[in-house]
């Protein structure tokens, strides 16, 4: 289906194009832009006319920007929102999480994963990058809600090769299955959790079977000061360059997406810049956790790829990128005493182009050819009068459930707050009667 979309205020995230255009319009043909351009001399209308577009929309009063690409999630924790707050790292997924996860199901994780797809497609984020367990499960809740997922398998090992033997098959079977799925919308990683949780000598396995299919890895690292420790008790060297003595940051055939790297020394992040790195920043996750604050403005300044994550819905404990880019905003400037760190536009691109990198390259931006990937804000709202620049509106004014209409893959998938692809009431009441169980379920064993 063609859609035609009018009067709207698009913010491409175009480096090498137009990056503003006040009165636009863009053409979605199949699932690609096919226009995108000025409707001030009412172009739109004459395309639609001479195309004879059945479905436009009129996008006045709204800003036209790419989807959100969130790079680290674990969508099936949205059922363990709330269940373990105001703890470290080490004690909550030792003393709460893990004991709980022991006792997931499948169910659980589809209906908590379909619950993680509604609430990102209401608050504007059109990719994920995702790390859990019953992946066939978020695959299937992907392949419903018409978002994309780049799915993971979180293995942890701790040093076991049997165990780690058997991990990886189930990540392989993950990508023979799912690679490409869903007209592309569905791809996968390997993720081996942490260098904390898991032997060098099997993340470097987990990276040799990455190479092999060709897909990414996505991994945990230096999130907390405990780990570096760790790290540096056991090993006598940081988890970056322990990994990086099997050459596991080598891009140059697969991508590798780093999440937190909050203890990152000077020599960590000239390392990554070097090897291509993508940074997942979840700034929410590492305040609520305590875990510290990631030096972002210093990885932008040496080239690091950084992007935007907000970790599972039990250490943040929403999926929402607005909230996330905002905190990021603040954060950085707070941990710098530097008012100009990570200003507001830098922040709209690490949500924007710099996730769309490490999931789907053809997405990301707003340019002819490129995927049908995309967002309207509404900005008749009362938080949103008046704009002067519409990046300081995106990240330090508006909130997610601004967003009125989402386009994936050519697909509409919100129209004017109305979600089109699932039944809201009962993905809701399904999600909480498996939370409510799964809980149950812990106490008994406890
Ligand atoms: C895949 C596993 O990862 C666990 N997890 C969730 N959040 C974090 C985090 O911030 N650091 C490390 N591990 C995390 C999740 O509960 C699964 O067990
Ligand atoms: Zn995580």
């Amino acid at each position: 289906m063609s859609i035609l979309i009018k009067n709207a205020y698009i913010a491409t995230m175009d480096k090498d194009g137009t990056s503003e255009i006040p009165n636009g319009f863009l053409l979605i043909e199949d699932n690609l832009i096919s226009q995108i351009g000025d409707n001030s001399n009412g172009a739109a209308d004459k395309i639609a006319a001479d195309k004879g577009i059945g479905k436009v929309i009129d996008a006045e009063g709204a800003i036209l920007m790419p989807g959100l690409s969130n790079t680290h999630t674990h969508l099936g924790m949205t059922l363990l929102r709330g269940y373990a707050d105001d703890m470290a790292l080490k004690d909550w997924l030792e003393k709460q999480i893990w004991p709980a996860e022991a006792n997931l199901t499948a169910e659980d994780v589809y209906w908590g994963s379909l619950l993680g797809c509604l609430e990102m497609i209401r608050s504007g984020t059109t990719a994920f990058c995702d790390m859990y367990f019953f992946m066939d499960e978020t695959a299937k809740a992907v392949e419903k809600a018409g978002i994309r997922g780049c799915l993971s398998y979180g293995m942890i090992e701790f040093g076991d090769a049997e165990k780690g033997t058997k991990e990886l098959a189930v990540n392989e079977k993950l990508v023979s299955d799912w690679q490409g799925k869903a007209n592309g919308r569905i791809t996968t990683m390997f993720g081996p959790h942490a260098p904390n949780t898991c032997s060098q000598a099997f993340i470097a396995r987990a990276k040799e079977a990455a190479e092999k299919a060709g897909v990414g890895v996505h991994i945990h690292v230096l999130e907390t000061e405990a780990e570096l420790n760790y790290m540096k008790e056991n090993f006598d060297m940081c988890s970056v360059h322990h990994l990086d003595a099997v050459d596991f940051w080598n891009t140059s055939k697969v991508p590798v997406l780093a999440a937190h790297c909050v203890w990152m020394s000077d020599g960590d992040i000239k390392l990554f810049a070097e090897k291509g790195v993508t940074v997942s920043h979840n700034p929410i996750s590492n305040m609520k956790l305590a875990s510290g604050i990631a030096p972002i403005q210093k990885m932008l300044d040496a080239g690091v790829i950084v992007a935007l994550g907000t970790d599972g819905c039990a250490s943040n404990n929403n999926l929402s990128l607005f909230e996330e880019m905002k905190t990021a905003a603040l954060l950085q400037k707070v941990g710098t005493m530097d008012p100009t760190a990570l200003p507001a536009k830098a922040v709209v691109e690490m949500a924007t182009v710099s996730g769309a990198q490490v999931i789907d390259k053809q997405t990301g931006v707003l340019k002819t050819g490129g995927k049908a990937d995309m967002i309207l804000v509404d900005v008749n709202k009362a938080n949103a009068a008046p704009i002067f620049d519409v990046y300081s509106h995106l990240v330090y004014a508006a909130a997610g459930s601004d967003v009125k209409t989402m386009i994936v893959d050519g697909k509409i998938l919100m129209e004017d707050y109305n979600v089109l692809v699932m039944d809201e009431e009962e993905v809701m009441k399904k999600a909480k009667e498996c939370a409510y169980s799964l809980a149950e379920r812990a106490k008994q064993k406890e």
